[in-house]
């Protein structure tokens, strides 16, 4: 029989209940024992969605308080000593590397002050897990029951689980080494692997048969030190005397690239790879996998909204099933469902004409089920689901929402000059001085301000109908007067308008461009308790009217010191929304390039001529692997930046922004986009990484962010001068702007005004000292 399998659920909860749990105990106004009901009552519920929906093999710690990568340097005891000397309890711990701590002594504590453990992009998607962080001489030990007391805790609700553990292959090489150290984390495998027996031994003990590892980095090209590692490491996991049954779990790629790799595991249980992402791969890894080995195929998508086309997932299941018999063929989701919302079901304002197009979390629990009873006990057992799956697969295929043959006439009448900025950057830069007349060190933040609970109570009245447009509309007028007084009183430069009016930098696009469709409920986490309403794209793509002009206008009619406009860039828009899979990503991105480029016109005829046009997640959509998708991607990447930004005269500055500094692999991008000043994080990363701007002389402007604004520490004055003199042994006093490195929505006012006045401080040291 084909058994039906989840990766992983979502865990926010319907209604983003641990969102809520979490940042409420976090501002101490709920205890920690209601923090751990909330998470067991969700983790109950999630359990019982995916018994319900028919799913035979469900996953368990699966749930995270913060994310599950982080679970794993505390489960493993790999916390560094900066956390654990001040003995909070494993809970304060977690959060702390999770988000920095600022805490004042009180008549019975120690002051703390730690900031955050890095946080990166977990693969090509908008989730971030916390990176970790090893010593020279570090040491593991299990010190943790979570994946145990998970197993038993859904044991306890009659449902056998199968457990999830991040593999130690890819823990050890998704880590690097802390400031200052020098360790190759691979290295550490054997000091690691004592403590995954010790895992895995009490996880069979406790009755879990079966254990999924993940391994994802095996989609990736790896040094040869660490696909050897897999021999090492599961020569060992896999002949536990008394461990359980393991299925090896890729996703997000193919592994044909390591299919090297897959003898030294074919004795394990069992091996999972994503067939969305990469259904050329199956044949290669039918003849690879071992004799008795199952194969977990992942047919129905973890990373888009999109209902499974049942008659292809079926095929490429029996595909499976005709090389390894029933009993050797699981159906699985491709990836966890992490990275999909909960349900459809809450849905209550979507186009019922496009909602049957779509399918979240909760439904592809179903989809896993139908698909393996279809192929069990044949397709008559599911004949109803069948065809209302081909029906509703036909009716988007041939639906009149998805072309705009005006679009398509635009597209095509593209040039090569469309490309192309007027003058090169000295022509530009020498037109902009005047215009903007900076002082050197130029002080500017990236957009948001802190979005207050007053603002987002007004937008859902707004949203509800509670109050006018009008006064919604004096509401953020009076928003963007605080906050061009609050820049005014610091002594920032280049003002913004702080953004009040938009939910989100990506959702606010989507609601005002034709093409897209955008929901109520359907949030997926992008890290810690910060979740995300990806609009989804469904057609071809077009800006009825100006989006931001307004807003911006405003701002600059309030002030006399340049005014930034504000706008996500056409990759971004396209990589944070769900976008469409039956046409290729580049022409979505052109698409929004376009509509972009009027947008950018529009605020320069405004009498806006800094306009920032932010590109966060360029580098999450570079491919994974090196090769000729990579350098494509390169291209229309760059190419729809430059179309968006190059309309405008040499007067006129374009910022962009990138939330990242991993600059090495894609350094080509970042100066190909001819932007005038980029802004980056670098907070976090040692300030070496610049190193790559000076080797390759880069010409232009660039903002390396001086403090980390995921944290809610405050930043003193003397620790961004250092940074900023860190800086300095990298780039020109005369390239340098001094910036945060994103922008300050997730903030209190109480963390920005302090953290912006250090900022700004410490641009006027350097300004007197390179006078
Ligand atoms: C910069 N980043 C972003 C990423 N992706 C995006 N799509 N956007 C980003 O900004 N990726 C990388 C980084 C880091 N990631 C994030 C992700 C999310 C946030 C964030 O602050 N999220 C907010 C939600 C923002 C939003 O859409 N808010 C809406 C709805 C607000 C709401 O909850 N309303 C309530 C009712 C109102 C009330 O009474 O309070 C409700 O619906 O129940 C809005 O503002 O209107 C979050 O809180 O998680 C930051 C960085
Ligand atoms: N302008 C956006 C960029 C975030 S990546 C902001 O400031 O929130
Ligand atoms: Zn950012």
């Amino acid at each position: 029989m084909v058994q039906s399998s989840v990766l992983g659920f979502p865990r926010m909860g319907a209604n983003r209940e641990l969102k809520k749990a979490t940042e409420s105990y976090w501002a101490g106004k709920s205890s920690v024992e209601s923090l751990l009901e909330t998470g067991k009552t969700l983790r109950a519920a999630h359990w019982k969605i995916q018994k319900d929906a028919g799913v035979d093999i469900i996953p368990s710690n699966d749930f995270s308080f913060y994310d599950q990568v982080l679970d794993h340097i505390q489960l493993f005891n790999a916390v560094p000593e900066r956390y654990t000397k001040y003995n909070l309890s494993p809970l304060e711990t977690l959060f702390a590397m999770g988000r920095g701590l600022q805490r004042k002594a009180t008549d019975t504590t120690e002051a703390v002050d730690v900031t955050s453990l890095e946080m990166v992009k977990w693969f090509d998607s908008n989730y971030h897990y916390v990176r970790p962080t090893l010593q020279d001489n570090q040491t593991f030990k299990l010190s943790g029951t979570k994946p145990i007391d998970e197993f038993n805790e859904a044991k306890e609700l009659g449902i056998v689980t199968r457990p999830v553990v991040l593999g130690p292959v890819s823990f050890l090489h998704l880590g690097k080494a802390d400031r200052g150290q020098s360790v190759t984390p691979i290295d550490l495998l054997d000091n690691l692997l004592p403590v995954y027996e010790e895992l895995l031994t009490k996880l069979a003990e406790a009755g879990a048969e079966t254990v999924q590892i993940d391994e994802p980095v095996l989609v990736l090209d790896l040094p040869e030190k660490t696909k050897k590692a897999f021999a090492t490491a599961y020569s060992k996991l896999g002949a536990l005397a008394n461990g359980p049954k393991l299925v090896l779990a890729t996703y997000f790629g193919d592994i044909v690239h390591n299919i090297d790799v897959v003898p030294s595991i074919n004795h394990l249980y069992g091996l999972h790879i994503d067939l969305v992402r990469a259904p050329g791969q199956l044949k290669d890894v039918l003849a690879a996998v071992g004799e008795k080995q199952i194969l977990s195929a992942g047919v129905v998508d973890g990373r888009n909204i999109w209902k499974t086309n049942f008659s292809k997932a079926i095929g490429l299941v029996e595909t499976a099933v005709e090389a390894l018999g029933a009993d050797r063929v699981i159906v699985a989701t491709s990836s966890s469902l992490l990275h999909t919302p909960h349900t459809l079901a809450s849905e209550k304002k979507l186009d019922p004409e496009v909602a049957d197009w779509f399918s979240f979390a909760t439904e592809k629990a179903k989809e896993v089920a139908i698909i393996a009873k279809a192929v069990t006990e044949g397709s008559d057992s599911v004949a109803e689901e069948l065809k209302a799956n081909a029906a509703s697969v036909e009716a988007r295929a041939t639906s009149k929402r998805t072309n705009d043959a005006a679009v398509k006439d635009r597209q095509a009448a593209i040039t090569d000059a469309d490309y192309s900025r007027k003058s090169p950057f000295p022509e530009r830069i020498a037109a902009q001085s005047k215009t903007l007349n900076l002082p050197k060190f130029p002080t500017t933040t990236i957009g948001s301000f802190p979005q207050t609970s007053e603002i987002r109570v007004q937008r859902n009245k707004f949203t509800k109908g509670e109050i006018t447009a009008e006064q919604y509309e004096k509401f953020i007028e009076k928003e963007i007067d605080d906050v061009i007084a609050i820049q005014e009183e610091i002594g920032l430069d280049v003002l913004v308008h702080g953004e009040p009016e938009r939910n989100d930098m990506v959702q606010y696009f989507g609601e005002r461009l034709n093409g897209y469709v955008f929901t109520t409920h359907a949030w997926v986490q992008s890290y810690g308790s910060r979740c995300v309403r990806p609009p989804i794209i469904v057609g071809d793509i077009s800006r009825p009217a100006p989006m931001t002009v307004k807003e911006s206008k405003y701002a600059q009619s309030k002030t006399k010191k340049p005014m930034k406009g504000m706008l996500t860039g056409p990759v971004t828009c396209l990589r944070w929304s769900f976008p469409r899979d039956d046409v290729h990503q580049s022409v979505q991105a052109e698409q929004l390039a376009l509509a972009l480029r009027d947008e950018v016109i529009d605020l320069e005829k405004a009498g806006i001529y800094v306009i920032q046009v932010d590109e966060p997640a360029i580098r999450e959509g570079f491919p994974l692997r090196d090769g000729k998708e990579r350098e494509e991607y390169l291209k229309w990447a760059v190419n729809s930046f430059k179309l968006s930004t190059a309309g405008v005269e040499d007067g006129t500055q374009i910022h962009s922004h990138f939330c990242y500094s991993d600059f090495q692999d894609m350094f080509s991008l970042i100066s190909d986009l001819d932007a005038d000043v980029l802004s980056i994080e670098n907070s976090k990363s040692d300030a070496k990484l610049l190193n790559v701007f000076k080797k390759e002389e880069y010409p232009r402007h660039i903002g390396p962010g001086v403090y980390d604004i995921h944290s809610p520490r405050i930043p003193s004055y003397e620790e961004i001068k250092n940074r900023i003199e860190e800086m300095l042994v990298y780039l020109k006093p005369e390239q340098l702007w001094i910036d945060p490195d994103c922008g300050l929505k997730t903030r209190q006012w109480t963390e920005t005004k302090p953290a912006l006045t250090n900022l700004v401080n410490a641009a006027k040291f350097f300004r007197e000292k390179y006078a």
